[in-house]
């Protein structure tokens, strides 16, 4: 499948395998897949499926028996060491569990400022660049001394999509990150996200059991049945088989018809977000 616009990543027939090498399970099995600049992509899928794997596979966090991984043209299937490390600049997580995903020894200021003296910036310029991403995830501006466990679930999950943010990545795998929020919680994460994705350009794949979530943010959605992607549609038309209500299987009403299709829904999805086609704003 491709998109209309040159690929931020390019995942080519990628398998997975869990076990003895060509005799193991195949978590993934020959997925191909494609983001574009600014895109959002929903990865859906029953239990089991692979939706995870995958976003792992594209971390460098699972075992890559087949296939090619390219980001911005680059081939990133076997990265390791240094520049995998210097990958993260440019993509990153959140992760479903916003308890377990933040050291609680920290305070939010160390943990949104590691990343960037790390990488080389002075304390004053990191404190700075801290301040404006605690504002910007609406959080209040005393969190910077304050503690993990002195956040709510939703505040975590700001806190852990700043720590995302920090170093301007093009991509963040965003792996079921509402589905352990209660319902108003999530809405206003997901706010948060589509926001986000305006003010910085930023691409996501987002992995999500929820369909109603997935439309709501998504552009386009690839459908996963056991490591298989079976389906590639518009997010706007996915759902349940309608004759099996209690079904795990998803169907796309409407699959992308043509490359002109295609380029016109493209270009007002980015209308829609203020985002234009070549960069970020
Ligand atoms: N480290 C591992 N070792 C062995 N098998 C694994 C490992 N990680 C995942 N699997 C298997 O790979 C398959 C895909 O798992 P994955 O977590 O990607 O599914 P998923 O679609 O994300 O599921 P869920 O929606 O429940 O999170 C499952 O059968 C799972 O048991």
């Amino acid at each position: 499948m491709s998109n209309v616009a040159k690929p931020l990543l390019s995942v080519e027939n990628l398998t997975v395998e869990y076990g003895p090498k060509n005799n193991g399970f195949k978590a993934l099995d020959k997925v191909s897949v494609e983001i574009a600049e600014h895109e959002c992509m929903g990865i859906v899928g029953e239990s089991g499926s692979g939706k995870s794997t995958l976003g792992r596979a594209i971390l460098g966090l699972a075992p890559i028996a087949e296939g090619k991984i390219l980001f911005d043209g680059q081939d990133i299937t076997n990265l390791k060491g240094k520049p995998r490390r210097d990958l993260a600049k440019s993509i990153q997580v959140v992760f479903q569990d916003p308890y377990g995903s933040l050291n609680p020894g920290m305070t939010i200021g160390d943990i949104l400022a590691e990343p960037l003296t790390v990488a080389g910036e002075t304390r004053q310029s990191a404190r700075q660049q801290v301040a404006d991403l605690i504002d910007k995830v609406h959080l209040p501006a005393n969190s910077i001394n304050r503690f993990p466990n002195e956040f709510s679930g939703g505040q975590r999950q700001r806190i852990a999509i700043a720590r995302a943010l920090v170093r301007k990545p093009r991509l963040i795998i965003c792996d079921e990150p509402t589905s352990a929020l209660d319902l108003r919680t999530q809405a206003a994460v997901i706010d948060l996200f589509i926001e986000l994705q305006r003010e910085t350009g930023v691409a996501y794949m987002f992995i999500s059991h929820d369909l109603g979530v997935v439309r709501r943010i998504c552009h386009n959605v690839g459908v996963m049945k056991r490591g298989q992607l079976v389906e590639h549609g518009d997010a706007d038309k996915v759902t349940r088989t309608p004759d099996h209500p209690y079904s795990r299987k998803l169907l796309l009403a409407s699959p992308i018809a043509n490359p002109a299709e295609q380029k016109k829904r493209r270009a007002d999805w980015l209308e829609m977000r203020g985002l234009d086609n070549a960069g970020a704003m």
